[in-house]
Parts: C-alpha cells; structure tokens; sequence
C-alpha cells in the first residue's frame, strides 16, 4: 500500500497548499495535462498525491480513503458528525483564512445581534405567514449557532454558491456563507452582524483517523509527517 494524501485539485486552495508543501521540501504537482486530475509526489517515497475537490476532501478522511487532507475546518466540521472522532487536525497552514458569518440587508438598520435577528424573524413570520428565510450551504453549524444564539423563527435554505446573490433574488431574507475581504457581501448590499462569526477557518492539514495501515505505511507517515514539521 501507500500513503493517499488528499489535496485541493484547483485554484489558489491548490497553489497554496503545493507552496507549503514545497517549502518543507516535499514537492508536489500535478502531471498529465491541464485537465487530468493526476499529481506526484517528490522528496518522500511511499506517497500518492490524490486530487480532489476540497469540499470532498472531509468525507475522503473519514472513510479512510486517504490518510492526510488537506481543506477548510469549515468544511470539515459542516460535512462530519463527530468530526474529531474521525480526523486529526495535525498543522493550521495559515492561507486560506475566511469567516461563516450570518448576513442581513444592509437596510435592516435594526437588526444588528442575534436578539434583532431572533425579534425580526418573529415579526417577518407575523406579517408574512411563513419563517424568514436564511440561505446557506453550511446546515449544520449555521443551526447549532442559531439555536445557541436564541434565534428561533427561521427557516434554512439550501444554496450551494452565489450566496450572497439570494437576498436579492428574493429567495432568501439573510445568508450565512464564508467571507474574507468582504467584497461580496458589500457588493450586495448585506452586513454582518455584529456578533462572533459562526466559525474561522483556514486551511488544515488533517490525518485520518480510520485509514487502514500496513507497518510500512506507519514508517512513511512518520517520515512524512516528520519532514512536514508537524
Ligand atoms: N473567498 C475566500 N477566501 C478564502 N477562503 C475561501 C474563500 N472561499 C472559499 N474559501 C475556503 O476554501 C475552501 C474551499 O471552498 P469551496 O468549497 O467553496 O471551494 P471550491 O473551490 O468552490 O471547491 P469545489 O471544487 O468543491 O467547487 C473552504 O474551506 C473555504 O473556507
Ligand atoms: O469576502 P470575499 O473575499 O468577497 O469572499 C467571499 C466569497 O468567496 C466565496 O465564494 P466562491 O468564490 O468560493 O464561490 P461560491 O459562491 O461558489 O461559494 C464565498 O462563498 C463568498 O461568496
């Protein structure tokens, strides 16, 4: 057997991650041409580059189809129940910084906490006979923010990117998606709310807990987490 180890298969996510790895003397790329998901692994042996969406990547871990990742904690802890039963964070790798925030229109000049949010979401149920719509595709820690945060009469629905476009569509009444510079949720006219985000994220490298390994696989992960430094 090998080492699978998991890796963004494009953007900035990729680049970054293929940066880091470099730095620490393991050089990764991808091989073939542009379109073939196909990478390699340069500077410790044992190792197979695996490439795949970085959404992906969380339930690849925890069916122990590669033993390291590398993605968001964000979409590690929206994607696994337990998830620190399945996977081990191992190093933060300091890119890939954004925050899961929960927005509202910019003209809501009242609703600036969660308690506005929670008196807004009654009153738009009162007027409008059904529950105020919040769009997003992170289900499971927008809800357990929510309820923590007392905010009761919504309803979640799904949007799998172009979040912040839903307000204005009128499929929505607020979002709660990833932000970093900002520009997106200004460009659409939304602000945060003035609470904590639902969560910080940055890329991570992540160790399977459940992965199968032979004695040989042992040695090389130890080699390789060696060399990473972490
Ligand atoms: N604007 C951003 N700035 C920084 N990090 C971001 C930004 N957008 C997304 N991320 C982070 O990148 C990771 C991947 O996000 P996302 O699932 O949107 O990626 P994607 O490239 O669209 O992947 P897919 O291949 O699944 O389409 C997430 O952990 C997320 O927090
Ligand atoms: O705060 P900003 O720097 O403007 O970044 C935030 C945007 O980045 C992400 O979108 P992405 O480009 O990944 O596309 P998506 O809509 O498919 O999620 C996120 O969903 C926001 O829309």
């Amino acid at each position: 057997m090998t080492i699978k180890l998991g890796v963004p298969s494009k953007g900035r996510l990729m680049e970054k991650t293929f940066d880091w790895f470099g730095a620490r003397g393991v050089t990764l790329s991808r091989t073939g041409s542009d379109r073939e998901y196909a990478g390699a692994v340069e500077g410790v042996d044992g190792v197979d580059l695996v490439l795949l969406s970085a959404g992906e990547i969380p339930r690849e871990l925890a069916a122990g189809r590669i033993h390291l990742g590398v993605t968001g904690n964000d979409l590690i802890q929206e994607k696994l129940v337990q998830w620190d039963q399945k996977v081990e964070p191992l190093a933060p790798l300091g890119f890939g910084h954004a925050n899961l925030i929960v927005a509202v229109p910019h003209c809501w000049v009242d609703v600036d906490t969660l308690d506005d949010l929670d008196g807004a979401a009654a009153a738009f149920r009162a007027r409008h006979g059904f529950r105020m719509r919040i769009a997003t595709k992170y289900h499971r820690l927008v809800r357990d923010y929510l309820r923590r945060g007392g905010v009761a009469d919504y309803q979640l629905v799904d949007s799998q990117g172009a979040t912040e476009g839903t307000v204005k569509n009128l499929t929505a009444e607020a979002i709660a998606d990833i932000t970093s510079t900002g520009e997106t949720l200004r460009a659409n006219h939304l602000k945060i709310l003035d609470e904590p985000p639902v969560l910080e994220s940055q890329a991570t490298l992540f160790r399977s807990r459940v992965a199968d390994k032979t004695d040989a696989d042992r040695v090389v992960l130890r080699a390789l987490i060696e060399r990473l430094g972490v």
